[in-house]
């Protein structure tokens, strides 16, 4: 086991580090025999009281912050400061160090990391690579499917991941590395190629507590990104600079205002997609909304700073389809035109409601169906119903994933953003699929409804069970 501790402080406090080791677990439910069990002190558990139970079922070396008050013979047991911020040192190790071998590119920012991920993957397929891809809606190796329930996994599933890249001979993964994920040192023992910076507003404070802190946590990837690593920011964004400072990386800007390495310039925006100017090349995509000028433009110029050709990266990123759930459209047999949206950040849902303003013709009203999740940042909340009822005609409250809260408690919570005039038309329909049905029954030929906060989910969370949902899947029904 000596070598899993490579590049780590550790303090050997009884056993040997001849240790034989089958295997690496942060949860004490899947260890094996002759396996390591790494015990942090997470956000809602200390694990040091699981160690136990590890022993129990096999584990064999312990790596922990407290020493424990009994040892059990024949187990290693090793101390190291923040555990959690060593665990993926040692997957890493254990795991023989994939990111040596696959070039890895982060992408954070409040909105976009799974647009532009998936972008990224698929335009490195096109291109002949084989490619990983770690979003929020799944894990893939080239078109294989991994399910996930984080944006970015845990540091041991991740470098588990990215070892099975490597099997599967992958030159490149993209993957979204969340405000959580980075503060919580899940990418620690990834040697980055490059990181990505879309752009921040407001989002998890419940989490970070402030606005300050939400943005250094943004900011410690691109503080400790390697010196031969790419650095690429939105500089339309006033914290694109900010990830810069002290950055040892080479600095790379992209934006559609201001001066940049990759600059753009939206020509026409459709509900079949977006016209652009890239640095002199002009090109047509398939997604929709004057947002997603930014991810293109940080797509293509993370290709550009990968060493791809300019007219290439352009011919293939034209072919691509947007993700699943972002902006996803359907239209009824009456034309009635529904969009599947996961806005859920103000930010979000006011540059989707504008969008879709500026599409449609006169005449044409929207109808918002939108909610928020529960255990989630609860100030978004009021401002994201006031969003909804000042850019559409007519608002339908309702539940998104509850999680362990009272839905009515979250609708409250959303209509105090709600004025006296707006009131007259919002509805509050806690069951979503009723909210849904009802937007359809008010919804005239030529409307347009916006389902959004869910966009690709298929579930909706309940007490910690995740019921089947599928937004699409509903409005399909309710038009048919
Ligand atoms: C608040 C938060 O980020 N929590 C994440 C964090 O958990 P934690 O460190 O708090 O873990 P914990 O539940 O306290 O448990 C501590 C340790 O005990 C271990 N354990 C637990 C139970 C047991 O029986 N045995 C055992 O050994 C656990 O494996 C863990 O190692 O680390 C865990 C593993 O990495 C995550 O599963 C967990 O995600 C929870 C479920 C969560 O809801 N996370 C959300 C907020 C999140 O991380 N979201 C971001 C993205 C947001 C976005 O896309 O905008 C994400 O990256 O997905
Ligand atoms: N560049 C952008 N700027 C602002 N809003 C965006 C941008 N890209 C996407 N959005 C909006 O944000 C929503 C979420 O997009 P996406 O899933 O790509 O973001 P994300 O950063 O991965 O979110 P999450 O934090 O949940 O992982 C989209 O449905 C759209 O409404
Ligand atoms: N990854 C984000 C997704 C939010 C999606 C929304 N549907 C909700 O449940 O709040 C989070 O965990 O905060
Ligand atoms: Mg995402």
């Amino acid at each position: 086991m000596a070598q899993l501790l490579k590049g780590l402080e550790y303090e050997l406090i009884q056993g040997d580090l001849s240790q034989k080791v089958s295997d690496v677990q942060l949860d004490s439910r899947k260890l094996t025999e002759d396996s390591l069990f790494i015990a942090i002190k997470g956000t809602a558990l200390d694990a040091h009281k699981f160690i136990p139970k590890a022993i129990e079922l096999g584990a064999k070396s312990i790596i922990l912050e407290d020493t424990p008050s009994q040892f059990v013979e024949g187990i290693t047991y090793i101390k190291i400061n923040t555990t959690s911020q060593a665990a993926g040192i040692i997957a890493a190790n254990f795991y023989d160090n994939p990111s040596e071998k696959v070039k890895v590119v982060a992408v954070t920012g409040t909105n976009g990391k799974t647009t532009v991920v998936t972008l990224l993957q698929n335009l490195f397929i096109k291109l002949g690579y084989n490619t990983g891809a770690l979003t929020t809606i799944e894990n893939k190796i080239n078109d294989e499917i991994i399910p996930t329930k984080l944006t970015t996994p845990d540091p041991v599933t991740l470098q588990f991941l990215l070892s099975e890249m490597v099997k599967k001979n992958c030159s490149y993964c993209f993957m979204e590395a969340s405000s959580h994920a980075i503060v919580q040192g899940r990418l620690q023992g990834i040697n980055l190629e490059g990181a990505l910076f879309s752009n921040i507003s407001h989002d998890h404070l419940d989490y970070h507590g402030t606005m300050k802190e939400y943005i250094n946590a943004k900011k410690r990837l691109f503080d400790t990104l390697p010196k031969k690593a790419f650095a690429l920011v939105n500089i339309d964004d006033k914290r694109g600079n900010v990830m810069l400072q002290n950055c040892r990386a080479k600095h790379y800007s992209f934006g559609l205002h201001s001066m940049a390495n990759f600059k753009g310039k939206l020509i026409d925006n459709t509900f079949e997609g977006i016209q652009m100017d890239i640095n002199g090349h002009d090109a047509w995509f398939q997604l929709i909304g004057s947002f997603n000028a930014y991810n293109v433009i940080s797509a293509y110029a993370t290709a550009i700073c990968l060493g791809e050709d300019e007219f290439t990266t352009l011919q293939a990123l034209s072919e691509l389809k947007p993700a699943k759930g972002r902006f996803e459209q359907i239209v009824s047999k009456n034309n009635i035109r529904g969009i599947i949206d996961y806005a859920h950040t103000p930010d979000a849902l006011e540059n989707v409601l504008e969008t879709i303003r500026d599409i449609r013709e006169e005449g044409e009203r929207i109808i918002t169906v939108i909610g928020c999740g529960g255990d989630r940042d609860t100030s978004k909340r009021p401002i994201m119903a006031k969003t909804a009822a000042m850019l559409s005609e007519e608002v339908i409250l309702t539940s998104d994933n509850p999680r362990t809260e009272k839905p009515e408690d979250i609708l409250d919570e959303m209509e105090d953003g709600i004025s006296p005039t707006q009131a007259r038309r919002t509805q509050l329909i806690l069951d979503r699929k009723e909210a849904i049905l009802k937007a359809v029954e008010i919804a005239e030929p030529r409307d347009i409804i916006l389902l959004a906060g869910k966009g690709h989910e298929t579930y909706q969370e309940i007490n910690g069970v995740r019921h089947h949902f599928d937004d699409k899947e509903e409005l399909f029904k309710a038009f048919n």
